[in-house]
């Protein structure tokens, strides 16, 4: 059967440095993936391949089979995959409901004859009920013209996955997303996850908190120095000597 996502020998070099170095792993239809790896491990820079912020250096990316590596951001996420970043993304000054808005614009492409002519309002009307079922999903629904800088950190993660949720990817690519977090905002963004994987949607998720991949994952590739160092489900990876070792040595301790 073939996967939703599969990176084969994926490599990126910065001039010297090879940040990533002949990866594969592959992400199985609705799946919570974890990509975890002491810090520099290279988890950042696989995800910019895999979304099109950055070309690979050598290598593959393969969404249901198909390539996609090379091509630009806006390709892949009308393809089905999308990103958060590590750092909040949202416009601040605007509200809740536009910033959602923004989200569904991943597939929603106005054109000005249509426009001209008056047939988008389809569209848009569209976009809108995306984009507030994006919120309600996400316990937001009540919020939506508030201004998204006034709304707690808590809510601005969710309006994050939101933002992300409303073009209705495939695969939602999750970079370190309980950073910051008290254990009942990671409590209620865990909950958050199961049930947008629930859903339909596959999650590859980048995260340092052990206890919260552990809790989630169906399956996890560990990455050390750019390269792949191990994959499992969390009791394996959690004894996985390799691993205890690589996160030793860097001096942080898996859950
Ligand atoms: N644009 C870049 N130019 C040069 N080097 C880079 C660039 N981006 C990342 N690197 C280097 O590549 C290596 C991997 O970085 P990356 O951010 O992918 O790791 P990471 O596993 O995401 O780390 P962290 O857990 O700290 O976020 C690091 O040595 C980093 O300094």
């Amino acid at each position: 059967m073939t996967s939703l996502l599969e990176v084969q020998n994926l490599t990126m070099r910065f001039g010297g440095l090879t940040a990533v170095d002949g990866l594969n792993f592959k992400v199985e239809k609705g799946h919570i993936h974890g990509l975890i790896g002491p810090n520099g491990a290279g988890k950042t820079t696989t995800f910019n391949m895999i979304s099109g912020f950055y070309t690979p250096s050598d290598g593959k990316v393969l969404l249901n089979g198909e390539e996609i590596s090379g091509l630009p951001m806006h390709h892949v996420a009308n393809r089905g995959i999308v990103r958060t970043f590590q750092h909040s993304t949202l416009f601040g000054e605007l509200s809740v409901l536009d910033n959602a808005l923004v989200g569904t614009h991943m597939t929603f492409r106005p054109n000005i004859f249509a426009a001209i002519l008056g047939l988008d309002g389809a569209a848009r009307r569209n976009a809108l009920d995306r984009a507030r079922s994006s919120l309600e999903f996400f316990g937001l629904g009540g919020l939506e013209n508030e201004l998204a800088g006034d709304l707690s950190h808590g809510h601005q993660r969710a309006l994050g996955m939101a933002v992300a949720y409303a073009s209705r990817p495939d695969l939602i690519l999750l970079d370190e997303p309980f950073t910051g977090m008290n254990p009942e905002e990671t409590r209620q963004m865990m909950e958050l996850m199961r049930r947008l994987c629930a859903e339909g949607t596959t999650i590859l998720l980048v995260e340092h908190d052990m206890q919260a991949i552990m809790g989630l994952c169906d399956n996890i590739t560990c990455m050390s120095f750019g390269k792949f160092l191990a994959e499992g489900g969390p009791s394996e990876i959690r004894n996985h000597p390799d691993v205890i070792e690589a996160y030793l040595g860097g001096a942080r301790h898996v859950a």
